[in-house]
């Protein structure tokens, strides 16, 4: 199936480009991309989105074993048509095994990409949460276009 090629891409992207910032930076450390607006910071987060939940890795597992199963049967379902559909699952599916090889491994998930947006310090993330946040994203449009389908239709 072309959209475990994809999750296995995004994990495989995720995992090499955390694992060069792990080597080559200490944490930290910050490489200006362009000033005011994105850097390359080495950064650790022991939590989920803004660090909550620091430490609570059991639950993370739980968490994120759901998470996955949940993707990957809803993958294995989908009719043939729905090819956008299964590319935003894909993404979470490679976004969520991403930041859980990170918990397994290291106890804390290797976070790089930092940017002010606007005067906004957003918390550092990486591959994989971006996989997330683009794989949420497509589903939630398509699903409000979806209801709005429908609606016109009845
Ligand atoms: C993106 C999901 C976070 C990701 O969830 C995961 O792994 C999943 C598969 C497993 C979690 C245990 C369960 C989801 C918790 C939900 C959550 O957290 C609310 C999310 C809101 C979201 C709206 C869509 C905002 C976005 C935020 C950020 C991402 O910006 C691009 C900032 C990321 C930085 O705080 C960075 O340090 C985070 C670190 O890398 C660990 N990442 C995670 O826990």
């Amino acid at each position: 199936m072309i959209y475990f090629l994809i999750a296995l891409f995004i994990i495989a992207l995720d995992q090499l480009t955390k694992w060069l910032v792990v080597k080559n930076m200490q944490i930290g450390e910050s490489i200006t991309i362009i000033e005011n607006f994105l850097y390359i910071t080495s950064h650790r987060n022991p939590g989920a989105a803004w660090g909550i939940l620091a430490g609570q890795m059991t639950f993370f597992y739980i968490v994120t074993l759901i998470v996955v199963i949940g993707l990957i049967y809803y993958i294995m379902k989908l009719p043939k048509d729905q090819k956008i559909f299964g590319i935003a699952l894909s993404l979470m599916l490679g976004g969520a095994i991403g930041n859980f090889i990170d918990r397994l491994f290291r106890k804390e998930v290797v976070d790089f990409v930092n940017t002010y947006i606007f005067t906004y310090d957003f918390p550092i993330f990486n591959v994989a949460d971006s996989a997330l946040v683009v794989g949420v994203g497509i589903v939630l449009v398509l699903t409000l276009l979806e209801g709005k389908k429908e609606k016109e239709l009845s």
